[in-house]
């Protein structure tokens, strides 16, 4: 379950801004907003928290620029909006980000890219890589091929795909409202504000509707987007943007927004983890570390792994193999292959000794562990 206090305690968020707050109303970039945004994620940063950051506002910043009165209706009018403003965009955040040396990355998406499984690996590995340099990626629909979600404005779950794809802890949705309200406040001022709810509580959708004419996924693909979030144990706030220090705020624990929880983190987590595509290595297990784990539930230590197959890092997952080889479980490993090499068949009090530093006493430990039946 996650909690107000216990948001600090989340390492990977995914921070997604819609249109209706990157635009002045319709005219162009609002640059004051972009900067503040900047400002939170370095204070984000400096706590340690890795941030991905998924953008909207090509076509609301396109529109301006090429003198269109109204956001199009006609596709490719709508993408080629997009590809004038996406530069803009971008060239924004580069000039936002300056001041703290952070270098940022663009990487535009569809969602076909990430149902194909070759490229959603791909698509996974370059996040990753990115976040392992330090850069900031800012994320977009690309919307020169995607065509669904323009004419939709939905980069709502494009926020959810990527938190999928980075396995972030949480997905933070800035938009221009306070959050999730009992109606849409634009339409109804005695609508109440939703501070915290079940990310996959169905009844909650009989709140939304639609949203505004620059961005107009509104409530809905909000709500979906939390929903598709928690498959892969991440929670979602949904917060007003223009709230000053929304995210440091948000950090510190203060009741901001909506907050849509996971409902079991763990398990939404191991689930993930089991439907994962990509396996880095292998970890042969005797008959004796094979039982605990199926029977008992416990980490896996080195002490119980016979062998170990192919070149993982720390943290990526790995296969549990009993000496029938049959897999028992996969999970996320805590030692490079370098270093499992090293540690396996050893007691976990020698691990100090034998690599020259501490590290944990679990190869795999139980938490990042699912154990297939
Ligand atoms: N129950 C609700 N609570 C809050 N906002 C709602 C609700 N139902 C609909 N909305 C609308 O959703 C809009 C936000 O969605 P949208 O315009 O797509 O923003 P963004 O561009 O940030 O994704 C709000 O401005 C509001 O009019
Ligand atoms: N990808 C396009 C459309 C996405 C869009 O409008 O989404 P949103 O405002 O977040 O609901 C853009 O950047 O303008």
């Amino acid at each position: 379950m996650t909690d107000r206090e216990s948001i600090h305690q989340l390492q990977r968020w995914v921070v997604k801004v819609g249109s209706a707050l990157l635009t002045n109303d319709g005219k162009g970039l609002h640059v004051k907003a972009i900067t503040d945004l900047a400002e939170q994620i370095a204070f984000l940063r400096d706590k340690g928290i890795e941030v991905v950051l998924v953008s909207s506002g090509s076509v609301a910043a396109g529109v301006t620029q090429l003198g269109m009165r109204t956001r199009p209706v006609k596709v490719n009018e709508l993408q080629a909006a997009a590809a004038v403003g996406q530069a803009s965009l971008v060239r924004q955040y580069e000039e936002a980000f300056q001041p703290y040396r952070i270098n940022i990355a663009q990487v535009l998406l569809t969602h076909s890219d990430i149902a194909n499984r070759e490229r959603y690996l791909n698509a996974r590995s370059t996040l990753t890589k990115l976040l392992e340099l330090d850069v900031l990626t800012v994320v977009n629909e690309n919307d020169t091929v995607a065509t669904d979600e323009i004419c939709f404005g939905d980069n709502d779950s494009l926020g959810a795909l990527v938190a999928n794809l980075v396995e972030a802890d949480l997905l933070v949705i800035l938009t221009d409202q306070n959050g999730l309200y009992t109606a849409d406040p634009r339409s109804n001022p005695n609508a109440k504000l939703l501070t915290s709810g079940d990310a996959s509580d169905e009844s909650l959708m009989s709140l939304a509707s639609g949203g505004s004419k620059l961005g107009r996924g509104g409530m809905v693909t909000k709500l979906t987007a939390a929903q598709k979030a928690s498959r892969s144990g991440a929670s979602t706030i949904i917060a007003n943007g223009r709230e000053p220090q929304v995210l440091e705020r948000l950090f510190g624990g203060e009741v901001l927004g909506t907050l849509l929880t996971a409902r079991d983190r763990m398990a939404s987590r191991k689930q993930w983890m089991a439907g994962q595509m990509k396996i880095s290595g292998t970890l042969m297990v005797d008959e004796g570390a094979a039982r605990v784990l199926r029977e008992q539930g416990k980490s896996l230590l080195p002490i119980g792994v016979t062998a170990i197959e192919g070149a993982f890092k720390r943290g990526e997952l790995v296969s549990c193999v009993d000496p029938a080889g049959k897999e028992v479980a996969r999970g996320l490993v805590n030692y490079h292959a370098q270093e499992a090499s090293k540690i396996i068949g050893r007691p976990s009090e020698q691990i100090t000794a034998l690599l020259g530093y501490g590290g944990a006493d679990e190869i795999v430990h139980r938490d990042n562990m699912v154990v297939l039946k």
